[in-house]
């Protein structure tokens, strides 16, 4: 399978060492506007990769290298604007980017389903699709996966349980509308019903990034875990259900934005959606993140168009 990477950076590369720890690729190009950096990048890699049983072959190279990928990751960003963490801050350069870059990227990859990580996550999303035209199962975003990998972790340890034996689900907008649907959570088939703690812990699990990029600047090892996850399920058929952001088509009357929902993922991308049902009070903050996320689209689209 042939995986590329675009954009290198914290991200880029957290997500390129662990493909290859995990042989997750048979050739992986790693796609950088700094090609000498890329290029020593992908020896260190491959040194890595020869300790390994499997065998992955990286490269560094540039746009038109992409061709004929099977998978394309997209983290490439401006660098943030903020201290803290705002998803929306480089918004309209990291979409400026992506509008110039993904003809060449579906026209040589035209069967290649496409896993969007740059933030805004869900307007990227959104963007990726209608700009390159593929079907929608073959173009959505890790979208709230890392949000229900922290809440999972935090209930994990009030409840002294395995964290992937937790079936709870954070879906709606990677931001602060994120949706904790504690109403459909369970554990061993016991319902978790929704209460001021499990609310606490779901506040604790949104401002858990923000905790992170106030003393570090940034994160990237959770979001590679949950790029992994998707990737692996991809190459391996695995059909593992995760929340990825993806066009809504009428879920409690939201429709065409890309937002959140558990989705099972397997070789042709997505294979099935879920459409939990929701309280509400669920409902009223996913269609917040519905509002936000329209009107973040509504406000870029017109510098997309002005240069096109
Ligand atoms: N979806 C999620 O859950 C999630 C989690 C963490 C981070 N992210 C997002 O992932 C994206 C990447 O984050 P990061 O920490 O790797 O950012 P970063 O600033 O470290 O790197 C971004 C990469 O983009 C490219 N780039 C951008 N501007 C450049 C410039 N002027 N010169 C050279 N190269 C440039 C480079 O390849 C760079 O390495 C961001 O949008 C971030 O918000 C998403």
């Amino acid at each position: 399978m042939k995986v590329s990477l675009v954009g290198l950076g914290k991200v880029g590369s957290a997500v390129a060492h662990a493909i290859v720890l995990k042989g997750l690729a048979d050739e992986l190009v790693l796609v950088s506007r700094r090609t000498e950096i890329a290029k020593s990048e992908a020896d260190d890699l491959n040194h890595a990769a020869g300790l390994e049983e499997h065998s992955v072959d990286v490269r560094a190279g540039g746009d038109l290298d992409t061709a004929d990928s099977d998978v394309i990751l997209y983290c490439d960003a401006s660098p943030a604007k903020s201290i803290d963490v705002d998803r929306y801050s480089a918004a309209r350069d990291n979409l400026q980017r992506l509008h110039e870059r993904i003809p060449t990227f579906a026209a040589g990859s035209p069967q290649a389903i496409c896993v969007m990580v740059t933030n805004p996550v869900d307007v990227m999303t959104w963007f990726a699709l209608q700009m390159s035209g593929f079907p929608q199962e073959r173009v959505f975003g890790v979208g709230t996966l890392l949000d229900t990998a922290r809440l999972r972790r935090l209930l994990s340890e009030k409840l002294s349980v395995h964290a992937s034996d937790v079936r709870a689900y954070v879906i709606g907008e990677h931001g602060e509308d994120q949706v904790a649907s504690f109403s459909t959570a369970s554990l061993g088939g016991e319902s978790m019903k929704p209460s001021e703690d499990l609310a606490l812990l779901a506040r604790q699990a949104a401002e858990s990034a923000g905790k992170i990029y106030r003393t570090r600047g940034f994160t990237n090892y959770g979001i590679a875990g949950a790029t992994m996850m998707i990737l692996e399920s991809i190459r391996n058929n695995r059909r593992r259900t995760a929340p990825v952001s993806m066009r809504i088509n009428d879920y409690y009357g939201v429709k065409d934005v890309c937002l959140s929902l558990p989705a099972v993922i397997g070789r042709r991308g997505i294979e099935r959606v879920l459409r939990p049902e929701l309280n509400e009070a669920e409902q009223a903050a996913f269609h917040r993140g519905a509002s936000r996320i329209r009107e973040a689209i509504e406000v870029l689209t017109p510098s997309l168009e002005a240069v096109s």
